[in-house]
This record gives structure tokens, C-alpha cells and sequence, in this order.
């Protein structure tokens, strides 16, 4: 007799999509790249217009056309929600060892905002690739009964950065898979797909922090793909210093450079700063939950400016540079992990110590260290 096959999935705890903001906020004005245009003749080359300007002086810009659904984006943020309602023990059965700068694993809301003594309101989940680099990385038991889902979803997040670092070096007059080699699904990398969860906050709590859910920063890699969030919090710096929200595209994706993307371009593409807020009053009692995949170059990529035509002829590219040897390079793997270790160890998110103009290092590689 046939054995009845049991379906090994949990059940998942649907995630119900909030209603957006009627608020009126100051909203960035983010060009909208419809990337559907990609395969179709003369369509980079369209893109690419579009999206020069963006990458250039805002650092932030939104995907539509992406090809992902928002049926498979409802089923990830559906498991991601069934992860984080786990009891808090199992969800620290694999933990992030961000003192060694490990962020693959689970991370806990343990720290203090500044001096203050509330609490971050944040947990994430970072999930690594799914190639045999990354097989014997611990997962949690959830996370592998969905991996028939969620490895299939992390390789087509990267099918979309693929098509970013494409168009990224048509605008540099690189060879068209210059930036692709640097940052290949299937070489070892500290790319990752982020669940993050924010709870919401009671109205004291955020008048102790300013209002401030993540300070403002850069990321660390090079491109970060944000599905696109109804609970209005994140906010970026305009070329012009102020803070801007960003707004929800219905199945979009609001993307961004980061520091590795800005050290390879030699700062023409800019790493953008960017915080978290609390949300406008009509969605103070929401919890937030983020879906976003971190892209971040192979681990032995040098950290040395391409050699792109567009760069030498506006300066960017010095003398000094072109003497640069990679093997003298610091490497991705080596900022990633010591920016991960910097920003995140302590008992207190880090802007109570420091003064504002503070600079992370890593030899030559040089950031702002937070923003206020
Ligand atoms: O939650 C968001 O909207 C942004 C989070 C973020 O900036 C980050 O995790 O680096
Ligand atoms: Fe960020």
C-alpha cells in the first residue's frame, strides 16, 4: 500500500498587508525605473537614461517591472511573519555572531537606543545563498521546511541585481559583466535576504528616542533591493541634506547603493543615507515587516576603483589609484565583516559614544559613521 506523504510545511501565519499612510509627508521624488524594458531592443539603453542621474545624486531609486510577483512577495513576507510569532527561544537556536561580524542568523532587539532606556524595537532574520558554499551554515528549522520557496526567491533576487550591476556598468563604460563578475550568485559572498520585523511603539517611547527607529547610515554592500513597504518610516538624505520619505509602490522595489558599490566607483555612485522613523499617526500601531535582499560583492573582490573610462575622464580616478595592486587591496569580505562587527556589537546603538562627524576605517576604505 501506498504510504500517505505527509507535507512537512508548517502552516503559515498569513501576513495581512496594512493599509498606506493618508498622511501627507515630504515625499523624495524617486525616479521609477520600469524594468521590464531590459530584453526588449533598445531598452538598456532607455534605462539607462533613466537611471543615471538616480544612481548619481540620490543613491535611491524604484524598480517596478521587476518580474517577481506579488503573489511570491506576499508568500515571503507570510513566512517571514510565521518566523518571527516563533517562540523566542527557537528563533535563538541560530543567532548571528556579529562580534566576529557574522550577520547570518537571527538578531534580537537587546540594545539600548543612545542613552536612552528604551530598547531597539527591531528583529531580523538574515538568510544566506543557497549554494554548497553556504550548506553547512546553520538554518533554522523553519527556514529549512520553506526552502523550496525561499532558495528559488533568493537566486531571483539576484537575477534583478544582475540586471542593475548591467546597467550600472553600461553608465560607466565598463564591460557590460564587469560589476556581474565582482558580485557572482555563485561565488562565496556575504549577500543576504533580510526579514526584519519592527514593533510598533507607544507614543513615550518615541518621544525618549527622537522618533528614531534605526539612525541614519549607509548600507554596507552594494546594492540593497526593499520591497516596497505600505508603513511609511524610511527616510533618505536629499542631494540637498533633508530628510524625504520614501513612498510605497504597490509590488515595487526601492533600491540603493552602498558603501562597496561607492569604493569600486570611487564614490560616483553614491552610498545614500538612509533611517528608519516612526510612522505617521494613521499607522502608529502597526507593526512594520521588511522583505529586502542585500547584495554584496564576491568575499575576495579587492575594494580598488574599476578602471571605468567615465571615472578617469570626470577625475575620479588619480594616479595613485591606477598604481593600486589588488593584492595589496583590502578585500569585500574584510569591510563587510568589520562594519558589521563595528555597527552592531555593544550594549547601545552607537550614536550615544560618538561625535557626529566620526569616521569607520578600514585602511584606506573610509565612511561617515552614522548620521544624525
Ligand atoms: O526598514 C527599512 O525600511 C530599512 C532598513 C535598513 O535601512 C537596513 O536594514 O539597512
Ligand atoms: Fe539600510
Amino acid at each position: 500500500m501506498p504510504s500517505v506523504v505527509n507535507d512537512p510545511k508548517p502552516q503559515v501565519d498569513p501576513w495581512i498587508k496594512p493599509a498606506p499612510t493618508n498622511a501627507s509627508l515630504d515625499w523624495a521624488p524617486l525616479q521609477i525605473i520600469d524594468l521590464s524594458k531590459y530584453d526588449l531592443p533598445g531598452g538598456k539603453e532607455e534605462l539607462v537614461k533613466e537611471l543615471q542621474d538616480s544612481v548619481r545624486h540620490w543613491g535611491f531609486w524604484t524598480i517596478v517591472g521587476s518580474g517577481i510577483s506579488q503573489e511570491q512577495i506576499d508568500r515571503q513576507l507570510s513566512i517571514a511573519n510565521t518566523f518571527f510569532k516563533l517562540p523566542l527561544e527557537e528563533k535563538r537556536k541560530v543567532r548571528a555572531d556579529v562580534s566576529v561580524g557574522n550577520n547570518f542568523g537571527y538578531r534580537e532587539p537587546t540594545r539600548f537606543v543612545k542613552n536612552t532606556d528604551v530598547k531597539e524595537n527591531m528583529e531580523t532574520l538574515n538568510v544566506p545563498k543557497y549554494t554548497p558554499d553556504y550548506n553547512s551554515v546553520p538554518r533554522h528549522d523553519l527556514i529549512k521546511a520553506f526552502e523550496d520557496e525561499i532558495a528559488p526567491f533568493h537566486r531571483l533576487l539576484w537575477t534583478v541585481v544582475r540586471k542593475l550591476f548591467v546597467l550600472l556598468a553600461i553608465i560607466l563604460e565598463l564591460p557590460e559583466d564587469y560589476l556581474v563578475e565582482r558580485h557572482q550568485y555563485d561565488e562565496p559572498s556575504e549577500d543576504h535576504i533580510r526579514f526584519l520585523m519592527y514593533h510598533a511603539r507607544s507614543a513615550s517611547e518615541n518621544k525618549k528616542i527622537g522618533d528614531q527607529w534605526l539612525g541614519g547610515h549607509t548600507d554596507f554592500g552594494s546594492l540593497t533591493l526593499l520591497f516596497s513597504q505600505p508603513v511609511a518610516a524610511l527616510q533618505i538624505r536629499s542631494p540637498d541634506n533633508e530628510w524625504k520619505w520614501v513612498k510605497y509602490i504597490p509590488g515595487g522595489i526601492t533600491c540603493n547603493a552602498g558603501d562597496t558599490l561607492s569604493f569600486l566607483t570611487k564614490g560616483y555612485i553614491k552610498s545614500t543615507i538612509h533611517r528608519v522613523v516612526s510612522p505617521p499617526a494613521d499607522q502608529a500601531n502597526l507593526d512594520r515587516l521588511g522583505l529586502i535582499y542585500f547584495s554584496r560583492p564576491g568575499n575576495s573582490v579587492p575594494m580598488i576603483p574599476a578602471p571605468s573610462p567615465v571615472l578617469i575622464k570626470e577625475g575620479y580616478i588619480t594616479g595613485e589609484d591606477e598604481k593600486q595592486l589588488p593584492e595589496d587591496a583590502v578585500t569585500a569580505f574584510e569591510y563587510v565583516r568589520a562594519r558589521v562587527k563595528h555597527v552592531l556589537e555593544g550594549k547601545a546603538t552607537r550614536d550615544a559614544q560618538r561625535s557626529p562627524d566620526a569616521v569607520f576605517q578600514v585602511s584606506y576604505l573610509k565612511v561617515q559613521d552614522y548620521y544624525v
